[in-house]
């Protein structure tokens, strides 16, 4: 990446420096035009379309608006963009976002910082007032990002207390739809609920974007493709009163079943004899008490590993695709048609040889055989890694935490549920299992959200197909405790190996998005997805 870009040859030294601090920022002659104003005002009250000059409103699927050329002069601009990248970045990576940030630029003094902030927070922020006809608030909140190969902000809605408008100035070289990067807008459903992308928007170079933040304006950053440019920005938000936001959708758990009755023999013949050993199960489990987590390797006996992959790769497998996308992204079987094989490995998770299996490895109540069952209570048990109280959920796992640092993880921990149920008592019933067979490949992620329930649970993993698969393609699933961005621990996905989780109500996990990388450096296609069986058992 080069930042000469545009740069001008002629001039030399002191002249040159002593000519750019005074040089003023000039806002797009097009904001001062009655005309362009008016006109924009009536078609933001009517959520209708614009377009005159360089200024083009559209309010599908939610109002967005793009100014050409946002700054008069060009040569401002170039070295805007030349102060910008001498600052310090920092990387910055959770289940939403991979991507590099600027130190604070709220009191950065360089003189095109200043400036530009001057021009957005006085000059601009007044004129979108007036078209709005909302009252914007001089807060200032502004920073500088970079995305490069493989970089990604997932699907949010931006929302906050107290955001009202966002707003992006693209600093880009000229960009091409292949260089991905792209400002995707998805529409919405009846819950409010992002469902698919409907625009995508190019970064161009002195482009501001700016939109409503609102219940429905979810939109992503998409994957950045080329390894040659960079989607450097300025964004932030104009603060003002929040629109009113109607109460978070609750999704409805996957249902959960107990065990099923199944002949012991399919344990026999499916798990790796070595884990049928009552001294080496009694070692797994002291292992496991004390650090809530364990992998088993080779988990699956040779030969009926062998068929799993077989059919996974050959078999007619109806794949749907999971969402909503601002909580999930992956393809997930359809159970009805699975091939024999796959629903035999299905039926064993979920036998009740399975259950006491997984009793006698964790020394969790699973089984009413279990030892110690009577006594074992899971409100009292240690929490899987980091002891902490709290966390129940209803589907796959995560729940909602903040991001006070930074602002960026768009989620308002305001879900109907996550507070309320962290210090209430889950009455028992008998133990039960939620599970899926999952496929893996680009673009899949899943986020945290706040929607579910907390709960102490075990988590299984098993993986299959992904020999040759790297950390650096994403895809491993992170445990984090609530509220903290600390990780706690992360399970890469490793064939045919068994890894169970013990969680507390406190933690949560996500996928990472699996980026280009597994396409690129994959030689073998065969590579470039990989499977799961994802079974969740509550005491
Ligand atoms: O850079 C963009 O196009 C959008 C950035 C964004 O959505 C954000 O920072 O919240
Ligand atoms: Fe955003």
């Amino acid at each position: 990446m080069s930042t000469k870009r545009r740069s001008n040859g002629t001039n030399k030294g002191k002249s040159v420096k002593k000519s750019k601090e005074g040089e003023v920022a000039v806002i797009s002659s097009d904001l001062k035009d009655d005309v362009i104003r008016n006109g924009m005002k009536d078609a933001w009250r009517k959520k209708t379309s614009f377009s005159q000059g360089g200024v083009q409103l559209d309010c599908d699927p939610f109002p967005h608006c793009m100014i050409r050329n946002f700054v008069q002069n060009e040569s401002f601009v170039e070295n805007l963009r030349d102060e910008l990248l001498h600052l310090n970045f920092h990387s910055k990576s959770n289940d939403l976002y991979k991507f590099q940030q600027s130190d604070d630029l709220k009191k950065r003094k360089e003189h095109h910082i200043s400036e530009i902030r001057s021009l957005l927070f006085h000059q601009f922020r007044s004129w979108l007032s007036e078209v709005l006809g909302v009252d914007l608030e001089p807060t200032v909140d502004i920073s500088c990002a970079k995305y490069e190969h493989t970089d990604t902000l997932l699907c949010h809605d931006d929302e906050l207390e107290g955001r009202r408008v966002a707003f992006i100035l693209y600093l880009v070289t000229p960009w091409d739809l292949s260089d991905g990067g792209t400002l995707d807008l998805y529409n919405t459903n009846e819950h409010y609920e992002p469902v698919s992308i409907v625009k995508s928007l190019l970064p161009s170079w002195n482009t501001l974007l700016f939109f409503e933040v609102s219940p429905v304006s979810f939109h992503q950053v998409s994957e950045v493709l080329t390894d040659e440019k960079c989607r450097l920005s300025l964004s932030g938000w104009f603060h003002g009163l929040s629109l009113q936001r109607p109460l978070r959708y609750t999704e409805p758990g996957a249902p959960r079943h107990t065990h099923v009755l199944a002949d012991e023999t399919l344990l026999f013949e499916w798990v790796n004899e070595t884990y049928m050993d009552p001294l080496y199960q009694a070692q797994v489990q002291q292992e496991f008490e004390d650090t809530s987590e364990i992998r088993l390797p080779n988990f699956l006996q040779e030969e009926k590993y062998t068929q799993v992959i077989e059919a996974l790769r050959l078999a007619e497998i109806q794949w749907e695709r999971t969402g909503p996308p601002n909580k999930r992204c992956y393809a997930r079987a359809q159970l009805q048609n699975l091939p024999s094989c796959l629903k035999e490995c299905w039926d064993l998770l979920m036998s009740e040889a399975f259950f006491l299996l997984l009793s006698n490895l964790t020394g969790l109540s699973l089984h009413a055989l279990a030892a110690g069952d009577e006594e074992s209570d899971s409100e009292g048990q240690e929490g899987p890694t980091d002891g902490q109280e709290g966390q129940r959920d209803g589907q796959e796992g995560p729940s909602g935490t903040g991001d006070g640092e930074d602002n960026r993880n768009h989620r308002d921990g305001q879900g109907p549920s996550s507070t309320s149920s962290s210090t209430e008592k889950t009455p028992k019933g008998p133990p039960v299992c939620v599970g899926e067979l999952r496929r893996w490949s680009h673009g899949d992620y899943t986020l945290l959200h706040d929607s579910v329930k907390r709960e102490f649970a075990l988590d299984l993993l098993l993986h299959l197909g992904c020999t040759g698969w790297k950390a650096e393609f994403g895809g491993f699933t992170s445990y984090i405790a609530h509220d903290e961005d600390e990780e706690l621990l992360t399970v890469y996905p490793e064939e045919n190996s068994l890894a169970l989780v013990y969680r507390d109500k406190e933690t949560l996990k996500f996928i990472k998005h699996i980026n280009h990388n597994s396409v690129q450096e994959n030689e073998h296609a065969a590579f470039t997805h990989f499977y799961d069986f994802s079974f969740t058992y509550y005491e």
